[in-house]
């Protein structure tokens, strides 16, 4: 027997990575709450990045919680984390015990309607454990989720629903890019937790 019970989950990438569609792994009520609590209490700020030299302000705000007040930096803007919450703690334990894996922080995303979008990139800043798994989680909107391979350009795309986990390890942030792509579909706001491990 699995302990962590993803043995019946098949891997969505046909090569050179692991993506793991766990599905939901809240209810109903339990991903409203988490999505209503989060949006009211998350300490929400516009991103900002360094792109050409331009400072950029995201439309889509984002939050970055951690063990430890981490230093975080991605294109040129350093964040320090914020301490766990309750509910950040409680989504943590969740996930690790669903995934057997553990995480050291948390980017949130805040998306307020479905002209906010990610585009592609993948998760391999410096800071980041190589390899580690990162632990997706969705609360709100139903949005579409992209992956491409970096030299076939192959793609793989999935939806991720309120409440559900998404697992992403191994090569994969070494070989395919992902995406959260801009739809006229989604009305309203999503928030997307990632669980991630700082390099200590
Ligand atoms: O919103 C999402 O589902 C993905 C976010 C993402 O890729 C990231 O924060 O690096
Ligand atoms: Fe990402």
């Amino acid at each position: 027997m699995d302990l962590f019970n993803n043995d019946s989950i098949d891997n969505c990438l046909p090569n050179d990575g692991e993506v793991y569609y766990y599905g939901n792994i809240l209810n109903i009520e339990q991903a409203q709450y988490y999505f209503e609590h989060l949006l009211k209490n998350i300490e929400w700020d516009y991103d900002k990045a360094i792109i050409y030299g331009k400072l950029i302000v995201t439309k889509r705000k984002v939050a970055w919680y951690a063990d430890q007040p981490f230093d975080y930096t991605y294109s040129k803007i350093t964040k320090s984390a914020l301490p766990w919450t309750m509910e950040l703690l409680e989504l943590k334990k969740i996930i690790e015990k669903k995934t057997g894996e553990t995480f050291n922080a948390c980017l949130l995303n805040l998306y307020h309607n479905g002209n906010e979008s990610m585009t592609w990139h993948s998760d391999s800043e410096k800071d980041l454990k190589k390899n580690a798994a990162i632990g997706s989680i969705s609360l709100g909107a139903e949005r579409k989720f992209s992956f491409k391979h970096k030299t076939t350009k192959q793609t793989v795309s999935m939806v991720l629903e309120t409440g559900s986990l998404l697992v992403m390890k191994g090569a994969t942030q070494t070989h395919w890019l992902h995406r959260l792509p801009p739809t006229k579909k989604a009305k309203s706001p999503r928030i997307n937790l990632t669980f991630r491990t700082i390099q200590i």
